[in-house]
């Protein structure tokens, strides 16, 4: 079943055409990768999904309900979380603390006695029991992603939405989160769409994947059919 859908998505900066009528589908308990060259309109999409932008023209259902044009807050509240490309986390607050506002202001809003008993355990699931004290600023950039994720899991999310979360990674650690990530997955019943441009990861990871090109869906199907179809090469290739 399709958890999410998105029926002939268009959004236009005034001339540029960052989608042009995309329609796709995430169905649920997948992993779903997003790929195509730069500017192929894979954050827009994004952002169209989140309630960050709205569409120009077309829907977007979630469980079969229109969401389109929601805000951001209520899309969070029905179960979908997002993270960003570039980290923004409270610099000055601990790491505790990040994950105690997504938890205090969360879809199931906890006070401050319970947040703090709930908190550590969403540090421990990305590995980062140990930086609960940490001031989120001082983070490597790595750490930054992870905290992010941790933020995204206690909004107790249906759909994960990652944005490029390896960049900065060597190859024996992106095995290592891509093997997270689909643990992340069957653990939590999440589904996830993940935008990345490790193509490695994507492969390893992914069920499906949904390859956009100038604006326009170019393709969707297994890493395999995907890396060997001849547009997706045209396309990150060139002619
Ligand atoms: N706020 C904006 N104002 C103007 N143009 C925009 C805006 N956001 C995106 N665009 C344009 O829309 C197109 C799609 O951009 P988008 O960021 O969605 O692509 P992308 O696939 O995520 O690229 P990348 O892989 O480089 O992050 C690009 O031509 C971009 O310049």
């Amino acid at each position: 079943m399709a958890l999410l859908e998105g029926h002939g998505l268009t959004r236009r900066f005034g001339g540029v055409t960052a989608l042009d009528a995309v329609s796709f589908t995430v169905e649920e308990g997948t992993i779903v990768g997003l790929i195509g060259p730069n500017g192929a309109g894979k954050t827009t999409l994004f952002n169209l999904v989140a309630g960050a932008l709205k569409p120009g023209a077309g829907r977007i259902l979630f469980e079969g309900q229109d969401i389109t044009g929601r805000p951001a807050n209520e899309l969070c509240r029905r179960g979908i979380a997002r993270t960003f490309q570039v980290t923004r986390p409270f610099a000055a607050m601990t790491c505790l603390e990040n994950v105690g506002v997504a938890l205090v202001n969360g879809p199931a809003p906890q006070g401050r006695a319970l947040w703090r008993q709930t908190a550590p355990r969403y540090l421990e699931m990305v590995g980062m029991g140990g930086l609960a004290d940490t001031p989120a600023g001082s983070l490597n950039v790595i750490q930054k992603k992870r905290l992010e994720i941790a933020r995204s899991l206690a909004t107790r999310p249906k759909l994960l939405m990652l944005d490029e979360v390896l960049g900065g990674l060597n190859s024996q650690e992106i095995v290592q989160a891509v093997d997270f990530i689909r643990k992340l997955r069957d653990e939590h019943h999440l589904t996830v769409f993940w935008i990345e441009h490790v193509m490695g990861a994507i492969m390893r990871a992914a069920e499906k994947v949904i390859v956009l090109d100038q604006g326009r869906h170019l393709m969707k199907g297994t890493p395999e059919e995907v890396v060997r179809d001849s547009r997706v090469i045209q396309a990150y290739l060139g002619e």
